[in-house]
């Protein structure tokens, strides 16, 4: 198993990961840019916030396996690689509590400006009467758009600080709502127009592209705050910056529109950085969160090596737990299958167990077949040969 981790992991995952038997190309440097030309080796690719382009996927002729070190899958093109059967996987839930620690940061530094008074300190300047004056968070409104793992972290926090929580989220119910102690809201304007405090949490995607825009911040109370640790691309900033001026909503972002990457140095919105409380897209950069998701790295590797398929997987078409042995990426088209049980007939080897999954667009399958005996290379070379056939691996 050759695996590239093109991203910071901890050292207990390296070492972790060497015992399950991979041989561990370690560049936490490599920007998206580098992977195309850095790719070719890797079965299996373990990236954190690093984009992962369409061109690094065709160019990763042994992949087949991204594992997203993390929650959000938007910086890896899903599509591509459904098309070329290659699994993705992430994280889910793991970096959860340090993000709704983070939005809570942020909602108190945006109340309390310790970002602003902290500056002004530096300069030598005391001012008790500007930064004097707060709303407090204690009986006021924290709404909560997105109730996915980090929504429903921070609104735990939310309440224990005495916070009366609100939420909307796609498939929340009324039911749902009351067994999660949150006030539920049909819309997200409605969700925005009881809001003290905003706080943002959806995955990103075409559908929630700027999702929180203009209507959304009409609907805000004056000098109210908005939170954002989901991703930039979520709220439109340029009617963020109008909601700020017009209507003085505070916010506090550890996410930005077209963010630098990890390896870069550059802010450029320099008029923003100006209007808000801002980290520096840091949500899940604990160690608490960092040793979560390094051993849950560490478990999707383990079972992607024992079963061929690895946990958390986000783009099949259908989620199922397969066995190992002969693992078979192949284009969804007659006769292909049919041209592998046919070798593996001659060859002698009987089929014990078989399943099919197709990934999402229809255009690629991985076929896993337990056999009762190993295929010589002569063998796994008529497999690799045949027509529409993608990677054939013996597990
Ligand atoms: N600032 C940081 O360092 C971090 C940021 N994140 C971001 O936070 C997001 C949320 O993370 P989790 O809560 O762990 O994920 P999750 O998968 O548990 O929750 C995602 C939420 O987005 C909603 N959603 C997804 N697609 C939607 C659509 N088309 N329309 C409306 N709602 C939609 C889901 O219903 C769910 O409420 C991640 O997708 C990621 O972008 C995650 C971890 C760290
Ligand atoms: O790994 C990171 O630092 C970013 C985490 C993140 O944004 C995510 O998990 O979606």
């Amino acid at each position: 198993m050759n695996v590239l981790i093109a991203d910071k992991l901890s050292d207990s995952a390296l070492t972790d990961l060497k015992a399950l038997g991979a041989s561990i190309r370690f560049e936490p440097g490599l920007t998206a840019k580098d992977l195309p030309d850095a790719v070719s080796d890797a079965e299996i690719l373990i990236v954190r916030s690093t984009k992962v382009s369409a061109d690094t996927i065709k160019r990763g002729e042994n992949l087949s396996l991204i594992i997203r070190a993390g929650a959000g899958v938007n910086t890896i093109d899903l599509e591509e690689a459904s098309s070329r059967g290659i699994h993705v996987a992430n994280c889910p839930g793991k970096n959860a509590d340090a993000v709704a620690e983070l939005a809570i940061g942020l909602i108190i530094a945006a109340d309390r400006r310790i970002a602003d008074g902290t500056m002004d300190l530096r300069q030598g300047v005391w001012n008790k009467k500007l930064y004097g004056s707060a709303s407090g968070l204690k009986g006021r409104t924290l709404t909560i758009i997105g109730m996915g793992s980090i929504g429903r972290a921070t609104a735990e926090i939310g309440k224990a600080l005495g916070m009366r929580v609100a939420a909307w989220s796609r498939s929340l119910t009324e039911e749902k709502a009351k067994e999660w102690g949150v006030v539920y809201c049909s819309s997200i304007e409605k969700a925005a127009s009881i809001a003290d405090v905003l706080s943002i949490h959806l995955a990103a995607g075409k559908d929630t592209t700027h999702l929180i825009g203009k209507k959304v911040f009409d609907s805000m109370k004056n000098g109210a705050i908005l939170v954002n640790t989901s991703r930039g691309e979520v709220v439109d900033t340029a009617a963020l910056k109008e909601a700020i001026k017009s209507k003085g909503i505070k916010a506090g972002l550890d996410v930005y529109e077209n963010e630098p990457g990890a390896t870069e140095k550059d802010f450029k919105d320099a008029d923003l950085a100006a209007m808000i409380t801002g980290t520096h897209h840091i949500g899940a950069s604990t160690d608490q969160a960092s040793e979560a998701i390094a051993s849950e790295v560490v478990r999707i590797v383990e079972a992607y090596r024992d079963s061929g398929k690895p946990l958390h997987q986000v783009n099949s078409q259908e989620k199922s737990q397969a066995h190992f042995n002969l693992v078979v990426r192949h284009y969804n088209k007659v006769g292909v299958l049919a041209s592998v049980l046919g070798v593996l007939r001659s060859a002698s080897i009987n089929i014990e167990e078989m399943e099919n999954s197709i990934f999402s667009g229809g255009r690629a399958a991985v076929c896993t077949l337990k056999l009762d005996d190993k295929p010589d290379e002569a063998v796994m070379s008529k497999i690799r040969s045949i027509e529409n056939l993608i990677q054939a691996v013996l597990k």
